[in-house]
């Protein structure tokens, strides 16, 4: 089935923010068989996301107190189930706190002008669906709404607890090389940056932390192949770059955070070096403001992730120990920052950016590094850009401060990238561009410079 007529933007506010500096195209729509944006929202996220994160809260979602909470949920699942036309989020009660009301709305501008179409789960653009589908169990646990057995309760604590326990084991190894980079060369950043990349290959909602391959000291093995599966590399930018900042006394860093488990700690790993090398007088990190996507994190997990390494028995793993209480240290004296924001909830494009975000980035942000493939989509606003258009056109040119874009490929979709190596990848690997095989390294320099 074709997308429906006018059904073409994929920039829901028309704010003044600066655009992509080439013609935007259609967003990519999960209503085509044999795409994996298809099987996603008519298959994967309703039996196997949906259905785990039951069996994983079944003890609660069985309480007498939470039938409501287990209706909602059943709601959702037959919605997904069925295809049904979307509906907007319930209203919220008129003494909702002006940050609720203000996300309620962001929400209805993101949701209008499908709901105005009728528009079905496989209709809109997949964007907005797939972010919808966590903003409506939220709603259905009631996160934000204090007289609910599921107040702040977050549905994904089990599996990312078992991210974060079984991530020890490849990080023991991983953490030892960090304190050792050289600080001055482009070979440390290099190095630090594509440990925070290929983390991303570790996604919960793909390879789940109990499958028994996550077990195993598995990174080793990707980081020999990183270069070999990398399809673009900006690196010698992104050092050029690190290197300015460092020779004025540090930046302010900031880490857009996509998963849980082993990948934050490949980005913890990332910071340290950033805050050792002198390029980052501080680092701050942009995390999810509700639980999102099974393993994204959320400040409360950071927090957690650093607690867990700063305890881990030195005589076992004594890299990793050091590290969680270096990352303790840099916490506490504020070298290092948490920055929970709806916008990275939210199935906004990112030149379409919220404010005070946007500003702020603008005005504080002297480099941002944007992790992971969803991260990556809203970079892209989703859409279906030319695999070879330049990143500088797509996403340096609105950007609101110089970018290093961080990603394994999981989803249909990207850009800056030559004929040859999609050509090479497209030979290798039938399913090259979504199981996080292939990897990017973008560097763009943002609207502001
Ligand atoms: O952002 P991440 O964790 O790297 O990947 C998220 C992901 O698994 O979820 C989406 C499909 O459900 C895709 O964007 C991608 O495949």
């Amino acid at each position: 089935m074709a997308p429906l007529a006018g059904s073409s933007t994929a920039s829901f506010q028309n704010t003044e923010n600066p655009k992509p500096k080439l013609p935007i195209p259609e967003p990519i729509y999960s209503n085509i068989p044999g795409t994996w944006a298809y099987d996603t929202m008519s298959r994967r996220v309703d039996e196997e996301i949906l259905q785990r994160t039951y069996e994983d809260n079944k003890d609660v979602l069985e309480r007498e107190d939470f039938g409501t909470i287990r209706s909602k949920f059943d709601a959702l699942r037959k919605d997904l189930q069925t295809s049904s036309k979307l509906q907007m989020l319930e209203e919220l009660p008129s003494d909702a706190s002006p940050e609720r009301k203000r996300e309620w709305q962001e929400w209805k501008t993101i949701l209008q002008p499908f709901l105005d179409r009728q528009d079905t789960w496989l209709t809109a653009p997949w964007m907005v669906t797939e972010f919808y589908v966590y903003r409506r169990l939220i709603e259905a646990i009631g996160f934000w709404d204090q007289d609910s057995p599921g107040y702040l309760y977050d549905p994904f604590v089990k599996q990312k607890r078992a991210g974060l326990e079984s991530s020890v084991g490849s990080a023991e190894a991983m953490l030892a090389k960090i304190p050792n980079l050289p600080k001055s060369s482009s070979e440390g950043i290099n190095l630090a940056a594509s440990i925070a990349l290929w983390g991303n290959k570790m996604d919960l909602s793909l390879w789940p932390a109990d499958a028994s391959h996550a077990t195993i000291d598995i990174f080793s093995t990707i980081l020999d192949k990183a270069q070999e599966n990398l399809l673009h590399d900006d690196s010698d930018k992104l050092a050029a770059h690190g290197e300015q900042l460092r020779q004025r006394g540090g930046g302010n860093v900031d880490i857009i955070v996509d998963n849980a488990g082993f990948e934050l700690i490949t980005d913890l790993a990332l910071a340290q070096f950033l805050v050792d090398s002198g390029i980052a007088s501080s680092v701050t990190f942009q995390l999810k403001s509700h639980p999102t996507f099974v393993s994204d994190a959320l400040e409360r997990d950071l927090l957690e992730h650093v607690e867990h390494y700063a305890n881990l028995d030195p005589s076992i793993y004594p890299n990793a120990r050091q590290s969680g209480e270096k990352w303790e240290t840099f916490l506490k004296d504020g070298k290092w920052k948490c920055n929970e924001d709806n916008f990275w909830v939210q199935a906004f494009a990112m030149w379409d950016m919220t404010e005070p975000l946007r500003t702020d980035l603008k005005e504080r942000c002297d480099l941002a590094f944007v992790k992971g493939d969803a991260n990556y989509r809203r970079l892209l606003g989703d859409c279906k850009w030319d695999m070879t258009a330049s990143f500088e056109d797509v996403v340096g040119a609105y950007f609101p401060c110089p970018v290093c874009a961080l990603r394994t490929l999981k989803a249909e979709i990207g850009c800056g990238m030559d004929a040859d190596q999609i050509e090479r990848a497209q030979s290798l690997d039938d399913n090259w561009q979504t199981n996080g095989r292939f990897g990017v390294l973008h560097f763009g320099s943002g609207a502001s410079n």
